[in-house]
């Protein structure tokens, strides 16, 4: 009898276990940030890397591949969206913030566009396939396994001839851009790498002179993870006009947005 109350005991443990994994804890991180990120970004993730002997962009190409269009930007676009909503959450600026990105990026119709945080891919294609041809996308990507998923998401849209991916850290790769890739300014950046770096290298860039009266800059996750730092500097310095749009986390119901900042603004002062 004592082997059949053990049973039940582990068969309860594992069941209450599997709900909380499966419907309790998911739930409630759809509307709590810090609880998102912790139980989507780390303890999920690296539970299902165990598991699968795969990472997470490994199965977001995979998903890709199996049921999107080839040469067809909007057909890989859904189809990730799809893999984060349904799936596995992942960190693209996602579908919501996404159409948000779509309208400054039609709004400025840059001529060079800079992202910083590639990941898969997936920004880098909502910002390809707006662009005028002869407009030049760069982004910029340390982390090389990312770096070659998202060659291959790119190419699978066919958007690969739009753009330039290049590996490796922000802070070297920032002060080459007029020297080896031919660029004086940018007319748009797209900040969406580690929070902590959006200030340093919006400082890096000023100095170096890679942004031109007009130039906008787009700062994603100004709120969740946050940006404190990036954001007090470019609402309270003159030399920005900057403008909050309210937004969520990708996939999730928590607060977040993108703060839009033109260089040098037409008025001082901010408006957050
Ligand atoms: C939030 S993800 C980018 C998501 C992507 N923009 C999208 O929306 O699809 C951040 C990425 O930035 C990369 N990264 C972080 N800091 C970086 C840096 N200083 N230079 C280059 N890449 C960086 C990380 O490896 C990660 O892949
Ligand atoms: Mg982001």
């Amino acid at each position: 009898q004592m082997w059949l109350y053990g049973l039940c005991l582990v068969g309860g443990g594992l069941s209450l276990l599997y709900a909380l994994s499966r419907w309790l804890i998911p739930a409630l991180a759809q509307y709590n940030g810090s609880l998102a990120l912790l139980w989507n970004d780390t303890i999920l993730e690296r539970a299902l890397d165990l598991l699968t002997r795969s990472s997470r962009p490994q199965r977001m190409l995979a998903h890709v591949k199996r049921h999107a269009a080839r040469g067809d930007p909007q057909s890989v676009i859904d189809a990730i969206d799809y893999f984060c909503r349904h799936k596995e959450w992942a960190m693209n600026v996602g579908d919501e913030k996404g159409t948000i990105l779509d309208s400054v990026v039609c709004e400025v119709s840059p001529g060079a566009v800079l992202e910083l945080g590639t990941y898969c891919g997936y920004s880098t294609m909502r910002i390809a396939r707006l662009l005028a041809p002869g407009a030049r996308l760069i982004t910029l990507e340390f982390n090389p396994a990312n770096a070659a998923v998202a060659r291959q998401v790119i190419a699978w849209a066919g958007l690969e001839h739009k753009v330039q991916l290049v590996e490796g850290s922000s802070g070297d790769l920032i002060p080459q851009m007029r020297e080896k890739f031919g660029i004086d300014s940018f007319d748009l950046v797209f900040l969406d790498h580690w929070k902590d770096w959006y200030l340093p290298d919006t400082r890096l860039m000023e100095e170096l002179g890679l942004l031109h009266k007009g130039s906008v800059l787009l700062a994603d996750n100004v709120i969740c993870p946050g940006a404190p730092e990036y954001l007090a500097y470019v609402r309270s310095s003159p030399r920005y006009d900057s403008r909050y749009f309210k937004s969520h986390l990708e996939y999730t119901y928590v607060e977040d947005g993108l703060e839009k900042s033109v260089f040098p603004g037409a008025s001082a002062g901010s408006r957050p």
